[in-house]
Order: structure tokens, then sequence, then C-alpha cells
């Protein structure tokens, strides 16, 4: 196979049921596979929301009758994740995912509600005062590129939390932190010394991990890691956060719109619409037996083939 040769095309339906070129197989088959690992029953809450509210104040209707409303993207919600768990937060777009995981780590401003990381509140502190968790708490967004600094190499972009988090005694110590969090992500060490823009998108978002990785974080926010990466690069990205949960005992939010991911990485799912919490529970649990039209209908959506 050429770079950008087509290697098969035809009615979507024919060639999900009968594919004919191997790459076509291959992607077909490559999607993410295997369960999380068991969760240890007596794992302590590491992150803990109580109630949290987060309201936007938004202009609503013409220019002569222009009014501001509050629309509520989190509904007085409550979350629990405990250490090495993955909790799935799923929804369609605009139900409130991604608000609620930047209020739960302090990266915006909740209207209320109480937040509380390993037996410490975090809602109310300042700046200053949240620096100390601003290493244990990371996140990783969608689009690796965009959070991407394109105008330095690797080794400045994962120097920088460690310069600023006064992690590592000297360059050379840096260096090795930076060379374990590659190895940690599968990436070879001489990745340091090359721009973003050489690598592709699912080696770039290894080294967005790496980046987070690097830190040594207890809780890491997966905004959509994978939603912009094609199936075999997805599965590869979903093993690769397996691996580094049970090797660094890590927690993970993890917000995805897709089913199939969420059942492959994580022990808990919690369902959102407009801002409510309107199902959760063990991962299989909801899949298996969704309680509600629009949690069987998101299911409907991953597993089933649209004829
Ligand atoms: N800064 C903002 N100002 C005003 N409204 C906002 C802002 N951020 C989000 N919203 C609104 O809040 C609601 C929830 O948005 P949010 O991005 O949390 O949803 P989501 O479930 O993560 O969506 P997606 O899957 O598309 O990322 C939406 O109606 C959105 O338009």
């Amino acid at each position: 196979m050429r770079y950008g040769e087509v290697v098969e095309r035809g009615n979507t339906q024919d060639v999900f049921a009968n594919p004919q070129h191997p790459y076509t197989r291959h992607l077909l088959e490559s999607e993410p596979k295997g369960r999380p690992d068991e969760l240890d029953p007596d794992a302590a809450p590491l992150m803990v929301a109580k109630d949290m509210r987060v309201a936007f104040r938004i202009a609503h209707g013409g220019l002569m009758s222009r009014k501001h409303v509050d629309l509520v993207a989190v509904n007085d919600i409550s979350a629990s994740i405990r250490r090495g768990e993955t909790l799935g937060v799923v929804g369609e777009s605009g139900s409130g995912k991604t608000t609620l995981g930047m209020a739960m780590i302090r990266l915006l401003e909740p209207n209320g509600g109480q937040i509380t990381f390993d037996g410490e509140r975090i809602d109310g502190l300042t700046r200053k005062q949240m620096r100390p968790f601003r290493t244990r708490i990371q996140v990783v967004f969608q689009d690796p590129f965009s959070s991407l600094n394109p105008r330095m190499i690797i080794r400045q972009i994962l120097e920088e939390g460690l310069i600023v988090n006064g992690i590592g005694k000297n360059a050379a110590e840096r260096e090795e932190l930076i060379g374990q969090a590659l190895d940690d992500v599968q990436m070879p060490r001489d990745a340091m010394q090359r721009f973003p823009h050489e690598f592709s998108g699912g080696q770039r978002q290894r080294l967005a991990i790496a980046r987070a990785v690097v830190l040594q974080p207890e809780f890491i926010l997966l905004d959509e890691p994978t939603s912009a990466l094609d199936l075999s690069i997805q599965a590869q990205i979903i093993d690769l956060l397996r691996d580094l949960r049970a090797k660094h005992d890590l927690s993970y939010m993890f917000i995805s719109h897709d089913l199939k991911v969420v059942k492959a990485l994580c022990h808990n799912v919690m369902v959102m619409q407009h801002g409510d919490i309107i199902e959760t529970g063990p991962t299989s649990q909801v899949l298996e037996a969704p309680k509600t039209e629009y949690t069987k209908r998101l299911v409907d959506a991953a597993f089933k083939v649209v004829a």
C-alpha cells in the first residue's frame, strides 16, 4: 500500500460487513479491546466533588431586546473517583462534560460545590494555595497539536513543567526524568530534540501524555484524548493509558462520547445530559442494561453498525 492510495471504496454497510482489503480489515478489527484491570475494592477516594454547579452568563435575544440569562452547564453534580479508578463521563455534545471536568480540577471557577482531593478541600483555594496540587492533578486535551507549543522542541515542552514546579535539581536530572516519561509513553528518547510537527497525531498525543506523566501526577483529566485519532491509533492510546494507570496507580476522569472506548478503559461511567447526571454505575452494568432511553441511544450508536 502506498500513502494516499484508496484501497477500497463502496457502500458503508457492504464494506463493514465484508471488507476486501487487508488494511480495511485491520482498521475494522483495531478498535479498542479489553477491559480495565480490577479496581482495588478498598481504594480510597481521591477526587470527590459534591453539588458542583457551573452557570455561564450568556446574551440572549436580538440587539434591541438583548437580555442576559444564566445557562446552567453543570447542575449540582456529585462525583467521586477512587485511587486507581477510571471514571468515564459520557453524553452528547454540550451536555456539560468538559465544564464539569475543568471545574473539578479548578481550571474553571464553579458557582458552587465542594471539591476534595486526597482528603483536602481544594475549592476556594487561591492560585498560590493550589500550586502544590498542580503537579498532582494534570489534564490532557483532545488536540495535541494546539496544546504542544510548535516553537519548542519536545525536551523544552516537557522541561517547562519541571522547572516551574521545581522538580529535578539540575538539567541532567530533568533530562533523565524526561527520558523516563518518554519511555513510559513508548517514544524514543531522541524525540527530545524534535519539534511537535515532526510527529504523527498519535505520537503527538503520546507526547502530550508524557508532558502530564513527567510531573508524576496522581489524577489526570483526559478530555476526549482519542477522538481525533483513527481507530487503530485510538486502541494503542487506550492500551497505553491502561498500562500507565497500572504502573503509576493513576486515577483518570475520562471524558468521551465514544462508549466503545469507555468500555475498554473505565471502571465506572457517568452519563450526562443537559448538565445533569442521568445514570451512573459500573461501566458493564450501564452499557449492558441502560436505564434511560438517552443512554440506550448512546449505546446503540456506539455498538451497532447503522444500515
Ligand atoms: N465559556 C462558556 N461560555 C458560555 N457557555 C459555555 C462556555 N463553555 C461551555 N458553555 C456551554 O455550556 C454547555 C456545556 O458545554 P461543555 O463544553 O461542557 O459540553 P461537553 O459535553 O463537554 O460538549 P462537547 O462534547 O461538545 O465537548 C454548552 O451548552 C456550552 O455551549
